[in-house]
């Protein structure tokens, strides 16, 4: 497959090259070989891309509901058709297996433009009657925003943020991880294919400094974020300055709570789902899993004989379903956080080494006995690392999954759906399974609270990130006034 895009950027409606940019080399992670190279967007590609992205504002807005969303379910289509090509690409700018990315990514991205697509004519204000005066209520469009992305869901990134978002007749420039800038470009050609004219919706290339030059640029109303926190706190401060709306999908270290009575099965798939699924560089992870201590050691054991069914290799190859970290860069990292584990005295069951091969693997890696204050237990990693804590009773696994400044997810395994209730109820974090874990259906509301995020991505909750009411008072009789 030719992994070299047509050029860096995709602005108003075509692929545009700016050579004199900064070089981002693009490397496969699962051999380290450079299989692209981008440039960043220079401060002409920028002013270009915001030009063209505030110039297509009224006429898009302007259009009616029904006729956005046939283009966006358009879109959707073409996303599917495409599936097999968009997955290998995918697999190349992130690692990830193909096994993974046949049924997530593209798929995910064109739920999405399907979804938001679907909902675009429903996009409506209200009616308020007050006697014979009444109220109604617009809902508009905020104008143009900026999506920022993290390399570990390029394509489903960039849907989750433009699709939403040009449903409610808003544009966008997005730009995608310095890491995997790859597959955005796709979208923005599948859209413009699909029918949204030129300046909808661009792509530009870079690293963070071009994201924040992008956000206190005046024609900038929105700026949907999805990195680490650190980032999000810089992101967040440099919107405020011009009172921009925000959405903030940022980091976690998520709970999963696995008590006594669960089915042990699943209990630990949700564990592997949780934990291992992209090799661990999911944000919504369980990475503190919580055993209560009458099944510790059955759910250990277990757990070590479904890790033989690893099977690590071409990511490209259907039968792989492990991949590679993204980057040698963030292996160096995961490595690090292993070798505090180790440092801090928990007991590493299994992984924890590079496998013998080329590019930036490393074993799926499970560490039991850890306690609360033990680095790998405080800190996200973004890697396959699993930390198994114990506990012995309910109240005590809530207080301890919640004692954290992340609220991204949490999860539970239980057959008592009294408690499984009480436990969701109770935790802290936007998003919680009950006797599964990480589904994230574009149906469904995914964002987090505490310092994991601001604002929801998917389901109807998004509509109201991307756009604004306006209520229209309307008098039917004559207007007193006191002189
Ligand atoms: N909550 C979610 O939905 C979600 C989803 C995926 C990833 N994440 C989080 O993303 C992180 C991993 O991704 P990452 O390493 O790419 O994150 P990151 O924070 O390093 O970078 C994210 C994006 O922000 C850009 N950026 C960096 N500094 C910036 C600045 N000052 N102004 C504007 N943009 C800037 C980067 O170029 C990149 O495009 C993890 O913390 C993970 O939990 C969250
Ligand atoms: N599939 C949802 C992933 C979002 C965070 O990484």
């Amino acid at each position: 497959m030719k992994t070299q895009p047509t050029a860096s950027h995709f602005i108003d409606g075509q692929y545009v090259e700016d050579t004199s940019g900064e070089e981002i080399p693009v490397i496969y992670p699962a051999t380290g070989e450079v299989i692209a190279t981008v440039y960043s967007a220079t401060p002409a590609i920028v002013e270009q891309a915001l030009a063209a992205a505030h110039a297509a504002e009224k006429e898009w807005a302007a259009m009616t509901g029904t006729e956005r969303g046939r283009i966006l379910r358009r879109a959707a289509q073409i996303m599917r058709e495409r599936n097999h090509d968009l997955s290998v690409l995918e697999t190349y700018d992130t690692g990830k297996p193909y096994q993974e990315t046949s049924v997530v990514d593209a798929t995910s991205g064109a739920d999405s433009l399907e979804y938001f697509g679907g909902l675009a004519a429903a996009i409506t204000g209200e009616h308020i009657q007050l006697g014979e005066d009444f109220v109604y209520t617009r809902r508009e469009p905020l104008g143009l925003c900026v999506g920022i992305g993290a390399w570990n869901y390029p394509t489903q990134i960039a849907c989750w943020k433009g699709a939403p978002a040009l449903a409610c007749g808003n544009t966008m420039v997005f730009k995608p991880s310095e890491t995997t800038p790859l597959c955005a470009l796709k979208v923005a050609e599948i859209l413009h294919e699909a029918g949204a004219p030129a300046g909808v919706y661009n792509v530009i290339q870079g690293y963070g400094p071009v994201g924040a030059s992008l956000i206190t640029d005046s024609r900038v109303d929105k700026v949907s974020l999805t990195g680490s926190v650190p980032t999000g706190k810089k992101v967040y401060a440099a919107a405020a300055e011009g009172i921009r709306h925000v959405t903030m999908e940022l980091g976690g270290k998520s709970p999963l709570v696995i008590f006594d009575d669960a089915d042990i099965e699943n209990a630990v798939s949700g564990a592997i789902l949780g934990n291992f699924y992209s090799s661990g560089q999911v944000c919504s992870n369980g990475t503190r899993v919580f055993v209560q201590k009458g099944i510790k050691e059955a759910f250990l054991t277990r757990l070590a004989e479904r890790l033989q069914g690893v099977k690590l290799g071409d990511p490209q190859d259907p039968e792989v379903n492990f991949g590679p970290m993204v980057s040698e860069k963030q292996l160096g990292i995961v490595e690090g956080y292993i070798a505090k584990g180790i440092a801090e005295g928990a007991r590493l069951v299994c992984g924890g080494k590079r496998p013998d091969m080329a590019g930036f693997f490393l074993e799926p890696t499970v560490f039991a006995d850890v306690t609360d204050d033990m680095t790998i237990a405080r800190e996200e990693i973004f890697g396959p690392v699993m930390s198994v804590l114990d506990f012995d009773t309910e109240e005590e696994a809530l207080a301890r999954a919640n004692d954290t400044e992340f609220g991204l997810s949490a999860g539970v395994f239980t057959r008592d759906l009294s408690r499984a209730h009480r436990m969701a109820a109770g935790f802290e974090a936007g998003t919680c399974y009950i006797n599964t874990y990480n589904d994230a259906p574009v149906e469904a509301p995914f964002g987090g609270s505490k310092q994991s995020g601001v604002g929801r991505e998917n389901s109807k909750a998004a509509i109201e990130h991307y756009s604004q009411i306006k209520g229209v008072y309307v008098r039917t009789g004559d207007l007193e006034a006191p002189f």
